[in-house]
C-alpha cells in the first residue's frame, strides 16, 4: 500500500516540479488522515528521491484543550521526522472574540499566515499541504457552479510576498485511498472538536459527483484531465519526467 502511495505521490511531485535538491520542506499536519497521510509519503520519498530533501513537521494547535497531539508526535519520531507543535489562539479569536458568522474562512486566514510563519521559522521555505485527487475535482466544480469562475488552487505556488512556495503532493491520490491507507496503517488520527459545520456547499457538489460517478465511471477522472488538459493555470504537467 505505500508502495502505490508513494508512486502516485512520486508522479505529482514530478510532473510539477514540486521538490528540488536541498529543500527542507515544512508538511502541515493538522491530524487529519490526509495530512498524516502526505507526512508518510514525503518521509518515505525522502528516502530514495533523487534529489536530497529533509521533511519537519508542523502542527498548528488550534487552542483546543482536548486535541492530544502525543500520538502524531510517536509517528514523526517513527519516521524520523522533527516535529514542531505551536500553540495559537485562533479557536479563541475566531468564536470568542470576533464570533464570526463565518468562521471558516476566518480560521482559514489566521490558519494559513501562522503556518508559513512557522514553517520559514524553522528554516523551511516549502510548505506541503494535504489537499488531494477529490480536492482538486471539488474545488473546481465548486467554483465552476457557484462562483462562476473556473480555477482551482494550483500543485505548486510561490507566494512572494511571503517568500514561502506551497506544494500538494497528494493531487494524484484519490480520497478513498487515502482513507484506506490511514486505517489500515494505523495512523494516529486526531479528532478536531471544531463546532463550525465547514463548507456546506463542498458537501453538495461531494455527493453530487459521487452520485453521478455511480453511473458514469471515471467521471472525476475526465474533470481532473480537463483541468490538466486546459491547462488551467499553473496545471500543465511535466510528462516527460513520468509518464501520466
Ligand atoms: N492546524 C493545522 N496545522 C498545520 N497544518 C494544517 C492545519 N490545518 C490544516 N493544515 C494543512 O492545510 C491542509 C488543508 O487544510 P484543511 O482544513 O482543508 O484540511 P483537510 O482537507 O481536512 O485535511 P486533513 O485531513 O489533513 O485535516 C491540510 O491538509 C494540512 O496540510
Amino acid at each position: 500500500m505505500l508502495q502505490k502511495l508513494l508512486s502516485f505521490t512520486r508522479r505529482a511531485v514530478d510532473h510539477y516540479h514540486m521538490i528540488e535538491e536541498g529543500d527542507r520542506i515544512a508538511v502541515g499536519v493538522s491530524g487529519g488522515k490526509d495530512s498524516l497521510t502526505l507526512l508518510t509519503a514525503l518521509a518515505g520519498l525522502r528516502r530514495f528521491y533523487p534529489k536530497k530533501f529533509e521533511v519537519v513537521a508542523i502542527t498548528l494547535e488550534m487552542g483546543y484543550d482536548d486535541m492530544d497531539f502525543s500520538p502524531v508526535q510517536a509517528l514523526c519520531d517513527e519516521l524520523e521526522v522533527e516535529y514542531i507543535r505551536i500553540p495559537t489562539q485562533i479557536k479563541q479569536i475566531v468564536f470568542d472574540i470576533r464570533k464570526e458568522e463565518n468562521p471558516c474562512s476566518l480560521c482559514a486566514k489566521l490558519r494559513r499566515g501562522a503556518l508559513h510563519e512557522a514553517a520559514l521559522q524553522a528554516g523551511c521555505k516549502k510548505v506541503a499541504l494535504g489537499h488531494h485527487f477529490d480536492d482538486v475535482v471539488e474545488t473546481y466544480m465548486l467554483s465552476l457552479m457557484y462562483e462562476g469562475r473556473i480555477s482551482c488552487f494550483k500543485p505548486a505556488t510561490y507566494l512572494d510576498r511571503v517568500g514561502v512556495t506551497l506544494i500538494r503532493p497528494l493531487i494524484y491520490t484519490p480520497e478513498h485511498y487515502i482513507r484506506s491507507f490511514a486505517t489500515r496503517n494505523n495512523l494516529p488520527i486526531v479528532h478536531n472538536p471544531c463546532p463550525a459545520d465547514g463548507n456546506t456547499k463542498r458537501q453538495e457538489v461531494k455527493d453530487l459527483l459521487k452520485m453521478l460517478e455511480k453511473q458514469n465511471h471515471g467521471l472525476r477522472e475526465r474533470i481532473f484531465g480537463a483541468i490538466q488538459r486546459y491547462p488551467l493555470d499553473g496545471w500543465d504537467a511535466d510528462t516527460t519526467r513520468y509518464k501520466l
